[in-house]
């Protein structure tokens, strides 16, 4: 069963553009779950730009009061600065059931590329284990798309991690281009020699209700997917109606006279 863990960074981007705590990222985290939603996932940022640390607080209790997993991402490399104490003692404070670690900078808008585990393999193995101490489940960040020599997603595994999450944003750029069959055939593949090589795999990155199943079909045995930018834009899509409508009602009771 692959399951679904939402990603409401984007709930706290929205909150964040005015200040205050509307829209409440717990609220909607709640809601995710109410939803039937399997778990959390937030991706807090160094420079704060959505999630905070006190967020990182606040949805670890939430999902401790809902017993489900909280995935929080991240760079372990990132040094810490007034606001974030910093990757790995976040997870230290809050006990993620699962730590996906990262590779991604300040400059970037957004996660763009995996970790190259040949080259970055020894720096990534003491934080693994001290990761896995704290009884979290780690996961690290894989291009998959790659050519299977360059990826060298096995090498993953010797670095300790128990799973890796594959970067589905070469696939959904290649959803419905001519060579979509073959980007996701690299993933399947991908997946195929992180299994063969004991690691479970995730995916995550601009996944959509439009990819997602093709994405699902295409490569077995995914085991979580985390959606959020993607999510949380069709969330507004679906919501809007009855919420235009709600105002309306109001408007028309006002005018009543028994607003
Ligand atoms: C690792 C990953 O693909 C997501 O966490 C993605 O980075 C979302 O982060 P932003 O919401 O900051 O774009
Ligand atoms: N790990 C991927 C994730 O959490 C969400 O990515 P996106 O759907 O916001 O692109």
């Amino acid at each position: 069963m692959t399951v679904l863990s939402v990603n409401v960074n984007k709930v706290a981007v929205l909150r964040n553009s005015r200040g205050g705590g509307e829209p409440d990222v717990v609220q909607a985290a709640r809601a995710c779950l109410d939803a039937g939603a399997h778990g959390i996932t937030v991706h807090p940022r160094p420079d704060a730009r959505h999630i905070r640390a006190d967020d990182v607080y606040a949805l670890a209790e939430l999902t401790r009061e809902y017993g489900v997993e909280f995935n929080l991402e991240g760079n372990p490399f990132a040094p810490p600065r007034p606001g974030y104490p910093g990757f790995v003692t976040l997870c230290d404070q809050v006990r993620p059931a699962q730590a996906t670690l990262v590779p991604d900078g300040d400059a970037q808008l957004t996660s763009d590329h995996g970790f190259d585990f040949v080259r970055d393999g020894e720096a990534l193995r003491p934080l693994v284990a001290e990761l896995k101490a704290f009884g979290c489940r780690v996961s690290l960040f894989a291009d998959a798309h790659t050519v299977p020599e360059q990826s060298r997603i096995e090498c993953a595994a010797e670095c300790g991690a128990d799973r890796v999450e594959l970067y589905t944003g070469p696939y959904a750029e290649a959803f419905g281009r001519a060579d979509e069959a073959a980007v996701l055939s690299r993933f399947a593949g991908a997946a195929a020699r992180a299994g063969a090589a004991g690691l479970g795999v995730n995916a995550g990155h601009d996944l959509s209700q439009a990819n997602l199943g093709r994405f699902l079909g295409g490569v077995a045995g995914v085991q979580e997917v985390s959606i959020g930018h993607a999510l949380i834009g069709e969330a507004l899509y679906a919501g809007l109606a009855a919420t235009v409508r709600g105002y309306l009602a109001i408007i028309a009771a006002a005018e009543r006279g028994d607003g």
